[in-house]
């Protein structure tokens, strides 16, 4: 079954109209786990941002469903309630605001009646699978965490908070082998067949320890090509020249 289904995507910035996204039409369905590579520049983060509702883009065109819903005319906060959530490139430090209690409280907020112990206990648990010391979980969030220990922050949000779709965009980049490896794990922990991935990456490191379904090349605003995994494999050995040429029937 599909869970989430982008159409015909028209994105342009804004504050000045440039365009980003060119057309770009994109299906995952429900427990299945999708790669997005390309060139820098190439509208990735852009993609992220639109599917989740980050108003500094504008959509001119297309549309995106989520569990068979128009989500186009959605915030940000709306898309998360139904299920959406986004980790992101340069994770914001947030003075006041400690990862431990944001994550209970956000739990509380959407009903859940689990007992604050049990779920504290489980934010210890989640911490120390990625190796994360418990010590930062009670500080401001992301204040004074290395890169590494601000991605394993954002996953072990997406583990505790189980959303039906998440979109990690470059949880793997400067992170250590070790690191790497750990979220690697934590992200085949967490897939099961409700729970829908899609992970934005430069490197097909991580793609050693995590299985896609199927991975998209993402040039100049539109998705060129899509395959298994081998299109990693391709795009570590010839680059994106190749895949140019190829289109162009070079
Ligand atoms: N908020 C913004 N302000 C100005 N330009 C932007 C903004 N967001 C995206 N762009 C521009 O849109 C294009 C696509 O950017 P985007 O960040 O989506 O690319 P990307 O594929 O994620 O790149 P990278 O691999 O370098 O992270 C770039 O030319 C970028 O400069």
């Amino acid at each position: 079954m599909t869970l989430l289904e982008a159409k015909n995507l028209h994105v342009v910035l804004a504050e000045d109209d440039v365009k980003i996204l060119k057309g770009l039409s994109l299906t995952i369905g429900n427990g299945e786990l999708h790669v997005i590579m390309g060139p820098n520049g190439s509208g990735k983060s852009t993609l992220a941002n639109v599917l989740m509702g980050n108003p500094k883009y504008r959509v001119t065109g297309g549309t995106v469903k989520f569990m068979n819903k128009n989500i186009s005319r959605l915030t940000v906060d709306e898309r998360a309630r139904m299920g959406m959530f986004m980790t992101f490139q340069h994770p914001q430090e947030i003075p006041g605001i400690r990862l431990r209690s944001f994550l209970m409280s956000v739990s509380q907020s959407t009903g859940s009646r689990v007992p604050l112990l049990k779920m504290s206990k489980e934010i210890d648990e989640l911490s120390l699978e990625l190796g994360l010391e418990s010590e930062l979980i009670d500080r401001y969030l992301n204040v004074g965490f290395s890169g590494g220990e601000k991605k394993k922050a954002e996953i072990v949000q997406m583990n505790f908070m189980k959303p039906r779709f998440s979109i990690l965009d470059e949880i793997d980049s400067g992170l250590d082998v070790d690191a790497m490896k750990s979220i690697a794990l934590s992200i085949n922990r967490f897939r099961n067949p409700e729970n829908s991935v899609l992970l934005i990456t430069h490197y097909q490191r991580l793609l050693e320890y995590v299985e896609p379904d199927r991975v998209h090349i993402l040039i100049d605003g539109l998705i060129a090509m899509s395959g298994g995994k081998e299109l990693v494999r391709e795009v570590e050995e010839n680059g994106y020249e190749a895949i140019f040429d190829s289109l162009k029937g070079v």
